[in-house]
């Protein structure tokens, strides 16, 4: 099993390119079982998750022609209706395939994904609100089957809570049902508005895009389209954490600032001086980082995708922070593991206090989950001496060769396999 060994104590210095979004890439790969016309992709980041998904739409039957970033598909002749408990087990965003599968086709078993380490994350608001748009659906053996005979209705849903892929899954539904869809309380994520501009593209009729209220005239048929896919925020402000805690001049390319203002605002009061420059930033660091306290929320609030690595900045700040997770109840695994560094973390419920450490020494010690792996890279690179990071399988599902972009601009971080 590959391991990241980090010397820490090194600053960064230099230029970083910042890939296409892992949340945008997945449910636009499914957007492919649509169409039968091509959908021609770029900027699609070179990560686990998107091989596990193209794997999945491949067994479909959809075409799949892949040049580095650049993906073709065609799903002209799809085959089975089925993603296996195989594929979905390894990764949940799998249940994407539901909605697309089951709009085009009338017809769909996918695999319940289980709960995962940072929560139980059930479907139900997925299932629910095609169920409203008039699926049968039923669940034995562990699989979601579902029926729409005839084809899906236009509703009007209110999901119970604001779910990422449940607006995703069914929006994409909602683009070939009969009549008009109404989705209530929608995600607003960039990734969300990213996957519903390329839906546009298809020509799908969407109003609302980047609201919570996303209004779906069902059309007969979508076409093929190109698209870029959306730099990833959440890889960009991994970066700038890292240089937040390490200290170090970087400039990173390819960004969309638009997207995480509230992050960069955090990330002002930690010191980091930033300026933006149409798609890159540069960052400069000095000194020690100041605490920041935060509550995670749905977008635009403060994404639960970088809890941890701002806690990681905390754990070397020059003063005490409050960490506040409100979207999954298990997310605070990396606390144990950045305690075995040195850091002073305590939790109550789902509330972390962090009191900044004068410095953190290396240790061993173990990935818990994918962000849990990117907050221990930063506080490895923080760190006197050696860490040892086990378990990388989870950062290499979400981040394109992480230790390869930051050797690039001066850390000492190698893979050992
Ligand atoms: C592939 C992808 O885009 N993953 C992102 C997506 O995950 P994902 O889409 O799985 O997360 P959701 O937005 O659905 O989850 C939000 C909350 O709602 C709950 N819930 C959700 C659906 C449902 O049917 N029932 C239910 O109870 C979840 O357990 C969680 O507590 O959004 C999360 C929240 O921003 C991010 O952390 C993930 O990186
Ligand atoms: C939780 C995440 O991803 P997923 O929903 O794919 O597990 C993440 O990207 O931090």
């Amino acid at each position: 099993m590959d391991k990241l060994q980090i010397n820490g104590g090194k600053r960064l210095n230099g230029e970083i390119p910042v890939s296409g979004a892992k949340n945008a890439a997945l449910p636009i790969l499914c957007a492919g079982l649509l169409t039968a016309g091509d959908l021609e992709l770029s900027n699609v980041p070179r990560l686990h998750d998107v091989r596990t998904i193209l794997k999945l739409l491949e067994q479909t039957g959809l075409k799949v022609t892949q040049d580095d970033e650049r993906v073709t598909l065609n799903g002209a002749n799809i085959t089975s209706l089925e993603a296996p408990y195989e594929l979905v087990k390894t990764m949940r965003a799998s249940i994407l395939v539901l909605g697309p599968l089951l709009a085009r086709f009338g017809e769909a078993k996918v695999s319940l994904p289980g709960g995962c380490a940072i929560g139980s994350r059930p479907v139900d608001q997925h299932i629910k609100g095609l169920r409203q748009m008039g699926a049968e659906i039923t669940i034995e053996g562990g699989y979601i089957h579902a029926k729409a005979p005839g084809k899906l209705k236009g509703a009007r849903i209110h999901t119970d809570m604001i779910t990422v892929t449940g607006t995703e899954n069914l929006l994409m539904a909602a683009t070939l049902a009969i009549g008009e869809t109404v989705l209530e309380n929608a995600a607003r994520e960039p990734e969300v508005t990213d996957l519903a501009n390329l839906l546009v593209a298809m020509g799908a009729k969407i109003e609302g895009i980047g609201t919570d209220r996303l209004v779906i005239q069902g059309v007969e048929a979508l076409h093929g389209a190109q698209h870029a896919v959306i730099s990833d925020r959440i890889e960009a402000a991994t970066f700038l954490c890292a240089v937040a805690a390490t200290g170090g001049d970087i400039v990173l390319l390819n960004t969309r600032t638009d997207t995480f203002d509230v992050a960069l605002d955090k990330l002002r009061e930690i010191g980091l001086q930033m300026t933006v420059q149409g798609d890159t930033i540069r960052a400069r660091m000095d000194g020690r980082p100041n605490p920041v306290s935060f509550r995670t929320t749905e977008y635009p609030g403060f994404p639960t995708d970088m809890q941890a690595q701002f806690m990681a900045v905390n754990t070397i700040a020059a003063g005490s922070s409050k960490v506040t997770e409100t979207i999954f109840e298990n997310r605070f695994m990396h606390v144990q593991e950045m305690n075995r560094l040195g850091a002073q973390i305590s939790t109550e419920g789902n509330t972390a206090n962090i009191l900044g450490a004068d410095r953190l020494v290396g240790a061993p010690v173990m990935a818990t989950d994918l962000r849990a792996s990117a907050s221990l890279v930063i506080a490895g690179m923080a760190a006197e001496g050696t860490t040892l990071i086990d378990r990388i399988y989870h950062l290499d599902r979400g981040y394109d060769r992480m230790e390869v972009k930051l050797s690039a601009v001066g850390a000492d971080i190698v893979r050992l396999k």
